[in-house]
């Protein structure tokens, strides 16, 4: 075999050698001598590798026995004080460089290290070369408040969709039940991140409004991470999909809220249809431009002017810019529709039905350079519900009743990336996997909460510039 032949992982011989060699005849004090000297090496090396063990222990002892007992509880004490002080004074430093790398290093030892090439081996990321098995090498664990990140170099031909598709098992073979893995700048790494807790187990309560929305980066909730998701809304469209109760109506009032600002100083104008009745965006009347409910030959009507508005606006534009900015002469225009699918699909005059698909069709495949975005929520995201659903450059998928939809609605390959859509439980609504600009993997997070009490709070607040009761158009 070669010598370049070398897999960069942890070689596990599979078995003892078992070669016939000539006989030497070898002095029994030089075998010896090589034992310990092997001994020795090995020892030294663990001693060094885990220090942070080898070093107190060893000042324990020479404390002990150069100075006796007391002096040793005295330093304990002493030393435990410091780390309490330390806690008190501030909490967050002595958790990120005192108390969490402690328990990496704990938890790395006698959880990760002790059993990594039996998982390795049993999960199906380990691999035989020449007779020997090689296991992915751990390089390092972090923990923090939630769970523990693992960075790992993969073995050569594995890819981190190979670590996202093993990153479940993987979780239950270290006994943590959540687990989700994604690349880094170095192709030859993973990091696979396990969850102890939850970080989107608690509803996130409504977000402050700018008062200039920030379309490249709208603020709608939490990441896993801790992290602000931020949603681009510039050039694009926004598809929500989720089951029945899985929180659509989060999404439109968290992206309703962020734009909250520009409504009040006429630099957005939202445009709602409510196809269920009204009843999920009625209490945020005050903030609607135009609210269109039940009637759908009314909702076509507005969609169509939707469309005239753009047309008019492009011809405008046209040659003197390339993409719409928003002003309160000419502002953003944000058509939100809650179960797009009772306009495009379930309709059942036929006419009307087409006069719906023309005009959304043209908003969708035109609209974003000049500054008309559609917002829609869908509970069913099948094709023949939505022959749209490509044109929706942004897409957030919710809790989803069947695995096959979650390539619907975030792309082939999604759910192996990680996109668990139809395994989030009934216990999270607003929880969703979305994807993030730049970032392979999809990104789980959860949008903020608003309560009918809020929203009414947000229309008070926030109510469009113009707004006197007269001249709301509503539509039934
Ligand atoms: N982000 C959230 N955080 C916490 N709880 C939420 C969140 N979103 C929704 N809920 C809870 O879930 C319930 C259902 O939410 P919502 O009406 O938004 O779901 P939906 O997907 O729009 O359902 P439907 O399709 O039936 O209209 C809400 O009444 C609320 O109690």
């Amino acid at each position: 075999m070669p010598l370049i032949n070398i897999i960069p992982g942890d070689k596990i011989p599979v078995a003892p050698m078992n070669l016939r060699l000539p006989a030497w005849r070898v002095p029994g004090w030089l075998l010896v001598f090589w034992w310990l000297l092997r001994g020795l090496v090995r020892v030294t090396v663990l001693a060094v590798r885990y220090w942070w063990l080898t070093v107190p222990t060893g000042l324990a002892l020479w404390l002990r026995l150069e100075y006796g007992g007391l002096l040793l509880a005295s330093v304990a004490l002493a030393v435990a004080a410091v780390c309490l002080a330390w806690w008190r004074w501030h909490p967050v430093s002595w958790l990120r460089f005192g108390w969490y790398p402690m328990v990496a290093r704990v938890r790395a030892l006698l959880i990760y290290r002790v059993r990594w090439a039996s998982v390795m081996a049993t999960c199906g990321l380990a691999t035989v070369f020449g007779g020997d098995r090689y296991v992915p090498r751990l390089l390092r664990v972090r923990c923090d408040r939630f769970g523990d990140e693992l960075t790992v170099r993969m073995l050569p031909g594995q890819i981190p969709d190979d670590w996202a598709q093993a990153a479940e098992r993987l979780a239950y073979a270290f006994r943590l039940r959540d687990g989700h893995a994604r690349s880094t700048s170095r192709p030859d790494r993973v990091v696979v991140r396990f969850l102890r807790r939850d970080p989107l187990a608690t509803t996130i309560d409504p977000l402050p409004v700018p008062d200039v929305p920030d379309l490249d980066g709208l603020a709608l909730g939490v990441r896993e991470d801790g992290l602000p998701y931020r949603l681009r809304l510039a050039g694009s469209h926004v598809l929500v999909a989720g089951a029945t109760n899985a929180g659509k109506g989060s999404v439109l009032w968290s992206l309703i809220r962020s734009l909250a600002g520009g409504i009040r100083s006429g630099l957005v104008e939202v445009w709602a249809f409510d196809p269920k009745g009204g009843m999920e965006l009625a209490a945020g009347a005050p903030l609607f431009a135009r609210f269109v409910y039940d009637d759908p030959d009314g909702m076509a009507g507005v969609l169509e002017e939707a469309v005239k508005r753009m047309r008019l606006r492009a011809a405008r534009l046209r040659g003197v810019t390339r993409q719409h900015v928003p002003s309160v002469e000419d502002p953003l225009l944000v058509l939100v529709v809650d179960e797009l699918a009772a306009l495009t699909a379930y309709l059942t005059d036929r006419k009307v039905r087409d006069r719906i698909k023309e005009a959304l069709g043209l908003l969708l495949s035109q609209g974003r350079a000049v500054g008309v975005h559609v917002i829609a929520a869908l509970q069913d995201p099948r094709k023949d519900v939505l022959p749209f659903r490509d044109l929706f450059p942004t897409r957030i998928g919710l809790r989803l009743t069947e695995a096959e939809q979650v390539h619907m609605v975030l792309g082939d390959g999604a759910r192996d990336r990680g996109a668990l859509c139809d395994r989030i439980p009934d216990s999270l609504p607003g929880v969703g996997y979305v994807a993030l600009d730049g970032v392979r993997e999809p990104a789980r997070v959860r949008f903020s909460y608003l309560t009918d009490d809020d929203i009414r709070q947000l229309g008070r607040d926030y109510q469009r510039h113009d707004r006197n009761d007269d001249d709301q158009e509503v539509t039934e």
